[in-house]
């Protein structure tokens, strides 16, 4: 196993300049091969909502859903960080809850990090976490938690002022101690005066190449769904397209009946001789009497 990373690894990517290369999981499988395929962060994204479920917002999640998939993801990653999103309502009530629901994540989900949504009115709730012991990645702009502030999902931090306001939460959730930031759905501009306004790094998601890292829904990343096409989005396969075409030619063969072949099929003990049975027309009760009678398939052996 290579070394581990973490949050501290991801401060020194920042200060050699080498990217940080974020990706989001939510199962063990997806996470093994993100994992060795190199990424720095896996991101328990509360997308999950969306991506898992099918819902039309983030705003569904629960935090026993977020453990679960949490946990299933740490099985899976061997050197990324795990981080875990805190989903709606598990930190917006209050400091005391925020942290007993981030301490659930780390305990029952064993993520290495925490993320939430947004920015200075959430600095004593940062505060308060990482007062535990729990280290907080902080997510500004395009916050799909407030869909229905934002009235949609639009790129935030476009005026001058909107943009001020940015730059000072940034450095307000820097001051409360957390260790990087998602930038999400920000003006490239913008994105890059906060990353050189920072010592943490940001990790950026529709906000241009000058964030110290990048994160994406694996699922966009792969082309999973055709329907889904925001600017920020590229997809540098097109798994849609792959199992589409694996499905139909697995559905093609069973129709066919050249699947399963003998390849794929099981052989019985050599010298067993098969019986078919004897077909009783069971009554509505002894159904499961007569099964009895009929005895098992195979006959004795020879
Ligand atoms: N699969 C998936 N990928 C995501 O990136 C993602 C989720 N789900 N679910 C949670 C949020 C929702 N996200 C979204 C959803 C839609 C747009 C979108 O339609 N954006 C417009 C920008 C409009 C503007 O100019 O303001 C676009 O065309 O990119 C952006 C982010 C990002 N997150
Ligand atoms: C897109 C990333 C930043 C996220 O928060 C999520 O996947 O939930
Ligand atoms: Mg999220």
């Amino acid at each position: 196993m290579k070394d581990k990373v973490t949050i501290h690894t991801l401060k020194r990517l920042k200060q050699s300049g080498q990217k940080i290369c974020m990706v989001t999981a939510y199962d063990a499988t997806f996470a093994r091969i993100l994992d060795e395929g190199g990424a720095d962060v896996l991101l328990v994204g509360d997308s999950l909502g969306m991506v898992i479920q099918g819902q039309e917002s983030t705003l569904p999640v629960t935090m026993d859903q977020m453990i679960y998939h949490s946990a299933a993801v740490s099985r899976g990653a061997k050197r990324a960080h795990v981080v875990g999103d805190m989903p709606f309502m598990s930190y917006q009530v209050s400091p005391q809850e925020a942290v007993r629901n981030a301490g659930r994540l780390v305990s029952e989900g064993n993520v290495g990090s925490v993320k939430l949504e947004g920015g200075a009115e959430f600095a004593d709730t940062v505060r308060a976490i990482v007062r535990a012991s729990i280290p907080v990645m902080g997510h500004l702009g395009l916050t799909p938690q407030s869909v229905h502030k934002m009235g949609g999902y639009v790129v935030q931090g476009r005026d001058e002022d909107a943009a001020r306001r940015m730059l000072d939460d940034a450095l307000a959730l820097e001051a409360a101690g957390c260790y990087a930031l998602v930038l999400e759905g920000v003006p490239l501009e913008l994105a890059r005066t906060i990353t050189q306004s920072l010592k943490i790094p940001t990790i950026g998601i529709g906000a241009g190449k000058h964030c110290d890292g990048q994160v994406l829904v694996c699922y966009d990343l792969l082309g999973m769904n055709p329907d889904f096409k925001p600017k920020f989005v590229k997809r540098f396969a097109n798994l849609h397209g792959n199992i589409t075409e694996a499905a139909n030619t697995y559905f093609a063969e069973v129709r066919a009946g050249t699947f399963p072949d003998e390849d794929h099929s099981f052989k019985a003990t050599k010298g067993i001789r098969l019986v078919t049975p004897t077909p009783v027309v069971p009554d509505a009760e002894g159904a499961g009497e007569a099964a009895e009678k009929v005895g098992g398939i195979y006959g004795a052996p020879v």
